[in-house]
């Protein structure tokens, strides 16, 4: 759905409007109508649609990505900043990164040591970033060697395989309502069998976190925090908003950051200069004796403007996740209605030949003239105002 948008964006210029049924969806793909969307309009355009998944794999539209703007919306990104991204929780959990992130180079090591080796990247980087949120949210791992429990990482491996078929716009019933209708509830009831199977699943490491809650080993993990702050706060911190943030940072931060890392070496791989000077700047700063305690991606600036413009090209969500108005607005001239769905298409924004210059060619280089500066509306792969990405630290 949001594919066929997209390319009907492109034909259709900054911004054009399709009318579903009773749904009004904005498409906006210019840097000044985005400007507008995030600046002032950024409370208006702080709310999401309710789609049919979000009442039966989102606790009723209640999770971080998912609820409606407000005071409840705003406690999860606290918590989500205190329990995950601040500095001393990051310091924290870098031991997993580094351990998940040696594990994988040995793997690939180990596959080429005899001679040239063809390497399938793809499930690696998912393995990786699964394990490290995983590892940090519940202190387990699902992938790979060293699995906690092989059953029961076999049901989230499978769990994580099927979500892909339920989240975002994958269900035309959310735009056209009949639709739900003409399929006689068979996708509302596959959702609630899959929001079943993932409650049980979450509600069972909580339980397990709970009964082992004096064991030392997993007392620093996201679910004994806020096990901990459910002793305070236990009409706040409840069960289901715990499931909600475990289930959301698992289906928002993997595979995005997965496919990103893809990207990356994709672009490495189909650009030998590049790749050289990223292979100089790590022997440099870090030398050949690779120790990950010195490597911090700060002192790599050639490598970051190597992932940023990747995210200019290839951003993870070319459309972002889709916002609704709480108010009638206007965005470029046009009059919107209170309850539009707005989609900003990042994805046009980002090789807009008016904003940058030879914008299809793969160029970090564009980052040392200042390319990317200046305006902050056109590099957005993370989204922007309220309802950006926490994830981007
Ligand atoms: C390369 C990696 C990533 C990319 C490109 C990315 C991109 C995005 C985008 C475009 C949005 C929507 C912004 C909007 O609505 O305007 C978003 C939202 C979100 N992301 Fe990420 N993300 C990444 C990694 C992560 C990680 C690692 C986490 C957490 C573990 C995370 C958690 C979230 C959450 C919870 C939201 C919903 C925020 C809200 O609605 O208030 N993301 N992300």
């Amino acid at each position: 759905m949001y594919r066929t948008l997209q390319n009907l964006a492109q034909e259709y210029g900054p911004i054009f409007s399709l009318r579903f049924g009773c749904r009004l969806v904005v498409v906006v793909s210019s840097s000044s109508a985005v400007e507008e969307c995030f600046t002032k309009n950024d409370v208006i355009l702080a709310n999401r649609p309710k789609f049919l998944a979000g009442k039966h794999i989102a606790y009723n539209n209640t999770t971080i990505a998912q609820s409606s703007y407000g005071d409840h919306w705003r406690n999860l990104r606290r918590i989500v900043a205190i329990e995950i991204f601040s500095t001393a929780r990051l310091n924290k959990s870098l031991t997993i990164r580094k351990d998940e992130i040696k594990r994988l180079i040995t793997k690939l090591s180990q596959r080429s040591l005899q001679d040239f080796a063809k390497v399938e990247l793809k499930s690696l980087f998912k393995e990786l970033t699964f394990n490290i949120t995983v590892r940090m949210i519940a202190g387990k791992r699902y992938y790979g060697e060293d699995v906690s429990d092989e059953e029961e990482a076999r049901r989230f491996r499978e769990l994580m395989v099927e979500v892909v078929s339920y989240i975002g716009a994958s269900n035309p019933g959310d735009f056209l309502p009949i639709l739900n209708w003409i399929d006689g509830g068979r996708f509302e009831k596959k959702l609630k069998s899959f929001g079943k199977r993932t409650d049980e699943f979450a509600q069972r490491l909580i339980d397990e976190h709970r009964s082992k809650k004096n064991n030392l080993e997993s007392m620093n993990t996201m679910i004994d925090h806020l096990l901990s702050s459910q002793e305070s706060e236990p009409d706040y911190h409840t069960d289901e908003t715990i499931k909600g943030l475990v289930l959301n940072l698992l289906f928002a931060g993997t595979d995005t950051s997965a496919v990103t890392l893809e990207w990356v070496m994709s672009n490495l791989l189909n650009h030998p200069n590049t790749l050289r000077k990223a292979r100089d700047e790590i022997d440099n700063q870090v030398g050949q004796e690779c120790l990950l305690d010195e490597l911090h991606l700060s002192t790599l600036p050639y490598l970051q403007k190597i992932i940023v413009e990747t995210l200019r090209l290839y951003p993870a969500a070319p459309l972002l996740l889709p916002h609704v108005s709480s108010d009638n607005c206007s965005i470029g001239g046009y009059d919107l209605p209170r309850d539009t769905m707005v989609l900003v298409n990042a994805w046009a924004i980002h090789r807009d030949p008016s904003l940058w210059d030879d914008p299809l060619s793969f160029k970090p280089e564009r980052f040392d003239n200042g390319e990317g500066d200046g305006d902050g509306f056109k590099l957005i792969p993370f989204g922007l105002g309220r309802r950006a990405c926490p994830g981007q630290v």
